[in-house]
């Protein structure tokens, strides 16, 4: 991480209009911490009331390892006259503003678009790294798979990092010489307040289905999180919505930004159509221009047309633009091939993890297929995450297969078991016959390659890019494109 030099705490407190101050802010800060297991002299501690425990618990050993100040919603007792209390009406959106501060804005110092959606938010991410940085910019990104400070790889922990991090990484950004940052916005990071003061030059909804119910509790409440980030956007930024999804204008109802709206089926300021999609790529007319790309089903139409509308609206000429894009892949693990040649068999990794991700993928797959061919979905749910979505999973994996395998998918703390279990709730009754369960992740790859026969379609989704299989709190080694790559060699 880039040294920061040490701030005081007036600047960092600047614009942030606490309720109240308690003692000097004349003084030095070298650090801004959230975890009191990383208190010490010269730090602010702001104690975030979090998903698990509230912060305001830590307080006292913060004290102890001798914290200079602390920013509360609760005025704590037995507080030493040195140590001096800020308080604010929300710590998790005054970390934001301090993080922010502490890096000296860096989202003000270059273009920071966001994406948001229940799926499609790290493909057009990505994308719009690699466009920008074949235009010729240096660009940062902020994804699920990886973080990128210009060519530098930094690997990821979240979707969206905390707002510490974030900042830190902007900052290493604009150090770098980076014009532009691309970063996924989770609907988690909304609403814990991680991207609160970023300064947003435009934001992007791609989709919004069933997902993160464990969290959100409802879908309301989930739609809520989304459209916050458009609430918070200023009168510069820019929307864009795809308003083929009927919760596109719910978004932007009370933005300030300037609506921009795409779409494959209706009036919009982008539109595009498809005019060929096969398994070696994507035809459109993109806005009245002939395109053809590498990526491939409905939904990458979707994401590469908000791909394109962005750097439009980011002043980018439209056909250097889209013969960049034409040269694009998919980010790892979405779409992502593995052929054995041999015995002609195709099997394809994607990181569909909910409902509408996995029927977009299998309807692509479908639509795809050559006609005698059979598709064999191996598909598990996570542990410890929303379990609503598991019957409707296997649902949906029966609808568009010949043959499913029933796996595990991280199962986290869960007996792995007991969340096949729940996935065949969802089996309609009369598919039983089509379905095994196989907890073993691997051995389920395997059975699928080995039924696999000459022309047939392998999908193994979930994990896309992951590199682990988490059981019981331990991260295994573990990649499923490796798999299907040995399983093809034998
Ligand atoms: C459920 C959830 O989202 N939790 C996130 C949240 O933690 P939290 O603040 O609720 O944690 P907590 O344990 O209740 O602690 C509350 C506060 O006490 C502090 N604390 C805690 C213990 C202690 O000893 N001392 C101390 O000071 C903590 O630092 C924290 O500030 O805030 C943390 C910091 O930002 C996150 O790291 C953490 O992500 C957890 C690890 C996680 O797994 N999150 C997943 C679900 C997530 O965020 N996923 C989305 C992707 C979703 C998508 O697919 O769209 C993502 O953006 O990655
Ligand atoms: N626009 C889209 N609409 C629906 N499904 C999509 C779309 N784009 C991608 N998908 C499907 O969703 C999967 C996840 O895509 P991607 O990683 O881009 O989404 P994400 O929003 O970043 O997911 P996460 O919330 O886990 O970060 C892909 O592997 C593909 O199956
Ligand atoms: N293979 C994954 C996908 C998770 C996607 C993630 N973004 C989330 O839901 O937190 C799992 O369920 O473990
Ligand atoms: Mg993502």
């Amino acid at each position: 991480m880039m040294e920061q030099t040490s701030k005081t705490l007036t600047s960092l407190l600047r614009g942030l209009k606490p309720l109240q101050v308690l003692g000097s802010t004349d003084i030095a800060i070298n650090e801004v911490i959230f975890d009191s297991r990383k208190a010490g002299p010269n730090k602010v501690f702001v104690a975030v009331k979090g998903v698990q425990v509230d912060g305001h618990q830590f307080i006292p050993q913060t004290l102890q390892a001798g914290i200079s100040a602390l920013v509360v919603e609760t005025i704590p007792e037995n507080v030493p006259d040195q140590v001096t209390i800020v308080q604010v009406a929300n710590s998790a959106q005054a970390l934001g503003f301090l993080a922010s501060a502490f890096y000296e804005h860096p989202s003000h110092q270059l273009t920071l678009v966001g994406v948001t959606g229940t799926n499609g938010k790290t493909t057009t991410v990505t994308l719009l790294y690699d466009l920008f940085s074949g235009l010729g910019y240096k660009c940062g990104l902020l994804s699920t798979v990886e973080n990128r400070i210009a060519s530098q790889v930094i690997a990821s922990t979240h979707t969206t990092p905390d707002a510490v991090a974030i900042n830190a990484l902007l900052a290493q950004m604009v150090e770098a010489g980076c014009e532009y940052a691309f970063m996924e916005v989770s609907s988690h990071a909304v609403d814990q307040g991680r991207i609160a003061g970023l300064d947003f030059k435009g934001a992007i909804f791609t989709n919004i289905t069933h997902d993160h119910l464990d969290y959100h509790l409802t879908f309301d409440n989930y739609i809520r999180a989304k459209k916050s980030f458009f609430d918070q956007l200023s009168k510069r930024a820019f929307a864009l919505v795809n308003i083929d999804d009927k919760r596109g204008m719910v978004m932007t109802q009370n933005t300030a930004a300037s609506v921009n709206r795409y779409s494959l089926r209706q009036m919009a300021e982008f539109r595009a159509r498809i005019i060929e999609n096969s398994l070696t790529g994507l035809h459109l007319d993109i806005d009245n221009q002939d395109f053809y790309g590498r990526l491939i089903g409905e939904f990458n139409a979707y994401n590469l047309l908000a791909v394109y509308a962005t750097a439009v609206l980011l002043e980018q000429d439209k056909v250097e633009t889209l013969t960049q894009l034409s040269r694009l892949k998919a980010a790892e693990g979405r779409f992502d091939y593995v052929m054995d040649q041999k015995r002609q068999v195709t099997a394809i990794v994607d990181y569909a993890h909910t409902p509408d991700a996995l029927e977009k993928v299998l309807e692509t797959i479908q639509a795809l297929r050559k006609a005698d061919a059979k598709v064999l979905t191996v598909v598990g749910c996570g542990g410890d995450r929303d379990r609503t979505k598991r019957p409707t999973m296997a649902k949906v994996a029966c609808q568009y297969s010949d043959q499913v395998i029933l796996t595990s998918d991280n199962p986290r703390s869960e007996e792995p078991e007991a969340i096949i279990r729940e996935m065949e709730a969802g089996v309609p009754a009369g598919s039983r016959r089509q379905v095994l369960s196989i907890t073993d992740r691997k051995e389920a790859i395997r059975t699928a390659c080995r039924l696999a026969q000459s022309g047939d379609v392998v999908l193994v989704a979930g994990k896309g890019h992951e590199k682990y299989q988490e059981i019981k709190g331990v991260k295994h080694p573990f990649d499923d494109k490796e798999i299907l790559k040995e399983e093809f060699s034998h």
